[in-house]
């Protein structure tokens, strides 16, 4: 299903259930604004190149739009709309002053140099710098960009504002980034895990669970796992997948994936078909990747017994349908991986005061000079 007729759908249950006022339910379905940019740039070998870039920026009624910016072939204008919408309701869920906002540029970051990423980046800054804003919309990394990417943000904006390392978050710890940004949305979801399991008289230590990506959020969410005693029986990404039943050695896979780039070719486990992942026997499926893995055509053959939604909007409302008639239980990618925005407030704020300080330092020095 279309990822915004999904989470429209999803959004008109929880009115209904809600009993919003109609009117209130259809504003809140209408972003506040679309943007779509043409991002042109020059190859390194000196040919053309152009890629679409948007930002939703869906509400603002909490607070300041929020949300990342992803870099994947498939962003297109319908799923950035749903991206957007979800973080609207990810930040109320997590009761942080924001509203939501999302963006991206369709485009494969694997095929392109750092130096062509850097001109792409700093191509869609410009074309966005009026749009965004400290008080209006603050950007952060999502799939395929990082925190090179919101270094490369703040100072393209930066040259039209003046310093401004609000601008962004989740960006290096040197420009004012927060110690535990990267980690905070796997370990968020990890956190929701245990609470999770916890509410149903489990523990991780008792529990199987297969992981689909394995980037920023997958490889975090299995690291903590495996510090926890947790069994990670299947570990997936785009490259492929590998299984092992005994549960896989984390720390290991992980120095093999730096290593090689190659998560399928770990000898510690036997290699299988990356959508096989997701109908693997375990106790727990975490997916960290793409939208609408989850749909009619698998959710019948979901072995798990919980879902945590690390990744936005896996599930589609037809796959939803079928694994709670399963008894599957679902936790909402809103609550599950609501850890990355909230240090992202933390950041966001850390750095507005420490700016303030230092600019009221800054004014009292002039006073003391001219006086
Ligand atoms: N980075 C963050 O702080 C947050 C991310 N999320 C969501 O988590 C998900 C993952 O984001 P990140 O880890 O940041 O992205 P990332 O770009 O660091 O990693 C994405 C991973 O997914 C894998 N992947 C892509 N296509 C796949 C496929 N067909 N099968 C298996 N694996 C595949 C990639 O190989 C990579 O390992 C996304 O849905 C994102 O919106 C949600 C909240 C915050
Ligand atoms: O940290 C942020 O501001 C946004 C994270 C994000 O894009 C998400 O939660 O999906």
């Amino acid at each position: 299903m279309n990822a915004l007729a999904a989470t429209n759908r999803n959004f008109r249950n929880a009115a209904r259930i809600l009993g919003l006022d109609s009117k209130i339910e259809k504003s809140l379905m209408i972003p506040f604004r679309e943007i779509k940019v043409e991002c042109t740039i020059p190859k390194d070998d000196g040919t053309l190149v152009s890629y679409v870039g948007f930002r939703v920026q869906h509400d603002n009624a909490r607070g300041p739009m929020k949300g990342g910016i992803r870099y994947h072939p498939e962003v297109e204008p319908d799923e950035v709309n749903a991206l957007a919408q979800l973080m609207t309701w990810k930040t109320a869920v997590a009761d942080i002053p924001y509203g939501g906002a999302k963006g991206g540029i369709g485009c494969n970051p694997k095929d392109l140099t750092t130096s062509e990423l850097e001109r792409l980046t700093r191509v869609f800054t410009q074309k966005i710098h009026d749009l965004i804003g400290v008080h209006t919309d603050v950007p952060a990394p999502d799939m395929g960009t990082s925190a090179q990417t919101m270094a490369w943000i703040l100072d393209e904006y930066s040259k039209f504002h003046g310093h401004s390392p609000a601008i962004v978050t989740g960006k290096p710890l040197d420009l004012g980034g927060s110690l535990g940004r990267e980690a905070a949305t796997g370990r968020g979801v990890v956190y929701a895990t245990e609470v999770l399991l916890a509410e149903h008289g489990k523990s991780v230590q008792d529990m199987s669970f297969a992981i689909q990506g394995f980037g920023n959020v997958g490889s975090w969410v299995a690291k903590l796992l495996h510090k926890r005693g947790a069994k990670i029986v299947a570990a997936s990404d785009v490259t492929g997948a590998i299984k092992n039943p005994n549960g896989i050695d984390i720390p290991a896979l992980l120095k093999h994936k730096e290593e090689t780039g190659i998560l399928s070719s770990f000898s510690g486990g036997s290699a299988m078909d990356a959508n096989e992942l997701l109908v693997h026997e375990c106790d727990v499926l975490i997916p960290c990747a793409l939208g609408g893995v989850l749909n009619r055509e698998n959710a019948s053959g979901v072995k798990a017994k919980f879902i945590v939604e690390a990744a936005n909007h896996p599930t589609d409302p037809e796959a939803d349908e079928i694994l709670s008639n399963k008894g599957v239980v679902i936790l909402p990618d809103i609550y599950a991986n609501a850890g990355g925005v909230t240090v992202s407030y933390f950041e966001w704020v850390q750095v507005s005061a420490t700016r303030k300080r230092s600019l009221s330092f800054r004014l009292r020095s002039k006073v003391k000079m001219v006086s």
